[in-house]
């Protein structure tokens, strides 16, 4: 199981064109969205502009205590302070396994990264397969899934509307949407070297919703063709659009591009929260956002489509899954 259609910039080492944030990160109060008409009005523009102009953007009052994002992180570490034999029982090549464990190395003689996938999303379908150590990784990562999984179709309502589909646009199939974790261990960076964890990529799905122990995360600024290196609040979540989100839209939206480095400081957790449609569920061009002037610009596909992709050695093809879609 993997959410990454891995592809385009080719990439680049840390020191390469890196610059501060700028345009200022978007940062969105999820609370207004609740609060009056024209309030909730000014909010969905500016989540709209950041998702046009961006591709991501960080949301703050979110619902979910910071004592849920501690304990989520917490586990997650735990889990990757286990023996390697007990992580490895849940290490497997087949992507379509409901929890995988993996190391990913950049150089072939050292992990720059570890990973745990799983489904998050009917909890009480998944759960069941998730690590039993350690004993408060099912509770803390469930507790946090939820509130994520509520985060997302908040914003996903926000999006619809801010593209004029209206919030419950394919309400049902987002309801009933799958959401996987992806949980990532980087280790911590060597002295005086410069290392990518994980390589420049979209996420498959319409929405990632990210927390991260500390800073590593960079996002592809489409202007200038430069990394940002983004800076994530000890409150905030940060949320990329995703594949989905583009082919949706017919390309109104863009795919956020990012990447992963090593923090100097420490090793670093991040969990990465995809949410899609159910894994047989095609997702296609909204027919209200295509005319004479706007084709249709992307082909349907379901995540079953895009395991296939992966499967059939697309990093080989050199091409995305988003680009096989394109028409
Ligand atoms: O570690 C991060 O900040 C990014 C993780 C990520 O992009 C992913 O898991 O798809
Ligand atoms: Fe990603």
């Amino acid at each position: 199981m993997s959410c990454d259609s891995r592809s385009t910039p080719q990439e680049q080492l840390r020191s390469d064109k890196v610059h501060p944030p700028v345009p200022p990160m978007p940062v969105i109060n999820l609370g207004h969205l609740t609060l009056e008409p024209e309030t909730r009005s000014r909010v969905v523009e500016d989540i709209a502009n950041a998702c046009h102009d961006l591709g991501y953007f960080q949301v703050i009052n979110h619902g979910i205590s910071q004592s849920v994002m501690d304990r989520a992180v917490e586990a997650a570490s735990e889990f990757f302070k286990l023996p390697s034999e007990t992580k490895q029982e849940f290490a497997s090549d087949d992507i379509r396994r409901p929890v995988r464990y993996g190391t990913s190395s950049k150089d072939g003689t050292r992990p720059s990264r570890t990973f745990l996938k799983h489904y998050a999303h009917p909890l009480s379908e998944w759960m069941k397969y998730w690590p039993e150590k350690p004993p408060t990784y099912r509770e803390d990562m469930g507790k946090f899934s939820a509130g994520v999984r509520r985060v997302a179709l908040e914003l996903m309502e926000a999006i619809l509307e801010g593209l004029g589909l209206g919030k419950h646009y394919q309400h049902e199939e987002f309801e009933n949407g799958l959401q996987l974790l992806q949980v990532n261990c980087y280790p911590k960076e060597p002295e005086g070297e410069s290392a990518i964890g994980l390589a420049p990529h979209s996420d498959h799905g319409f929405l990632t919703i990210l927390l991260a122990s500390c800073p590593g995360l960079e996002v592809l600024d489409r202007s200038s063709d430069t990394w940002r290196v983004v800076q994530q609040p000890r409150h905030a979540l940060h949320v990329h659009v995703g594949d989905c989100m583009e082919v949706l839209s017919n390309g109104r939206v863009k795919t956020a591009v990012h990447r992963a480095v090593l923090n100097h400081g420490e090793a670093r957790i991040s969990m990465a929260s995809i949410h899609s449609f159910a894994m047989h569920e095609k997702v296609s061009v909204a027919k209200e956002l295509v005319d004479e002037q706007d084709p249709e610009k992307y082909k349907e596909s379901s995540f079953s489509d895009f395991l296939d992709y992966l499967m059939s050695n697309a990093d080989k093809k050199r091409m995305s899954f988003l680009e096989s879609l394109r028409t």
